[in-house]
C-alpha cells in the first residue's frame, strides 16, 4: 500500500504514518477475550466502533479538542478500510494511561482487595465486585510494552513524570470525559463502568483527544438492568463470547494455556448485534 508505513499493530487496531505527517488509526474487525485475539472476526465490528468513536468525540469537542483530521480514505489506503480507517493529527503522546473507574472491577478490584486503595486512591470499606464508587477516580497506568499488562501509577509518580500541572490537567480532562460518557451511557441504558482514554499534545504543548474514545474495547460496557455489585458482571459486548469459551461445547481450557478455538457462527452473529445495540443505543443513529 504505497503511500502508508505501517507503524504499529495493537489487538484490535493498527496505526499507519502517512505522507506529510499525519497517521492513519484502522480498526480491524478482530475481538479479543481473555487475552487473547480470538480466530474469528466480528464482521463491521471495526467499522461500529470507529463510528461510536468519531460520534463521542462530536460529544466531547467542548471539553478539548481532538486528533481527527478526515474520514476520507488516503491515497493508497484499500477500499475495504472504508468506515474503520481515520486520519489523525500526529501528536506527542502522553506516556501515561489515563483511566478513569465509576465502579470497582477488574484489576481495580483486585489492587483495592490487597491495599484498600487504587493507584493509590483510598476507597472505602465493604465495596464488592461492580461496587458504583463514591465518585470517579483518576486511576492511572503504564503504557505497557505489547503483550504485557500496564501496571498501577500512583498520582505522585504521574506528577513526578508529568509536573504537578500537567498530572492535574491529565486527571481532570480524564474525569471529565468519564463522566460525560458515563452519564450519556447511562441514561440509554449503558454503563461504562471504567475507560481509558489516550492523550496527546501539539507542539505548543495543547493537550488533544486521541486514540479511540468510549467504546467497548477502550472501556468496561455493562447493561444497567444487569447491574448486581458482588459477582462478576455480564459485559455488554463479549459476554456471549466468554459464555461459549467457558462452556463445555467449546472444548477449550482456558487453564490450558492454549489459544481459544473459533467461535461458531450464532455466537459471532450475536456479538456483532450487541455492538450494533450499543451504537444505536448510545447515538440514537442507524448503523448501515
Ligand atoms: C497505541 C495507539 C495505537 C492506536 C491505534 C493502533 C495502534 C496503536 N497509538 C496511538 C498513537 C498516536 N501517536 C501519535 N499521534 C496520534 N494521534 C496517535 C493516536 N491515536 C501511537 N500509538
Amino acid at each position: 500500500m504505497d503511500g502508508l508505513t505501517h507503524l504499529h499493530s495493537g489487538k484490535v487496531r493498527d496505526l499507519y504514518g502517512l505522507p506529510g505527517g499525519d497517521l492513519l488509526m484502522v480498526a480491524r474487525d478482530t475481538i479479543s477475550a481473555y487475552d487473547y485475539v480470538l480466530d474469528s472476526p466480528i464482521p463491521d465490528k471495526g467499522r461500529i466502533l470507529t463510528q461510536l468513536s468519531l460520534w463521542w468525540f462530536e460529544q466531547l469537542a467542548d471539553l478539548l479538542p481532538n486528533h481527527v483530521i478526515s474520514t476520507d480514505l488516503p491515497p493508497g489506503a484499500p477500499a475495504g478500510w472504508a468506515g474503520r480507517a481515520i486520519v489523525v493529527e500526529r501528536l506527542d503522546m502522553v506516556k501515561v494511561e489515563c483511566v478513569a473507574r465509576g465502579h470497582l472491577t477488574g484489576g481495580g478490584l483486585k489492587e483495592y482487595r490487597e491495599h484498600g486503595s487504587v493507584s493509590g486512591v483510598g476507597l472505602p470499606a465493604g465495596l464488592q465486585d461492580g461496587s458504583a464508587l463514591p465518585e470517579p477516580i483518576f486511576t492511572p497506568s503504564t503504557k505497557a510494552d505489547v503483550g504485557e499488562h500496564d501496571e498501577p501509577m500512583t498520582y505522585a509518580e504521574v506528577e513526578v513524570q508529568e509536573g504537578p500541572e500537567q498530572a492535574a490537567r491529565l486527571r481532570d480532562v480524564t474525569l471529565a470525559v468519564y463522566r460525560r460518557g458515563a452519564g450519556l451511557a447511562r441514561d440509554r441504558g449503558i454503563i461504562v463502568a471504567d475507560t481509558k482514554i489516550e492523550l496527546g499534545r501539539r507542539a505548543g504543548g495543547e493537550l488533544v483527544l486521541a486514540d479511540e474514545v468510549l467504546t467497548p474495547d477502550s472501556s468496561r460496557f455493562w447493561p444497567a438492568d444487569q447491574w448486581e455489585p458482588g459477582r462478576v458482571q455480564t459485559s455488554y459486548d463479549k459476554q456471549f463470547v466468554r459464555d461459549w469459551l467457558t462452556s463445555p461445547e467449546s472444548g477449550w481450557d482456558r487453564a490450558s494455556g492454549e489459544a481459544p478455538p473459533p467461535l461458531p457462527e450464532e455466537i459471532v452473529d450475536r456479538t456483532r448485534a450487541k455492538y450494533v445495540e450499543a451504537y444505536e443505543r448510545l447515538t440514537g443513529r442507524t448503523f448501515t
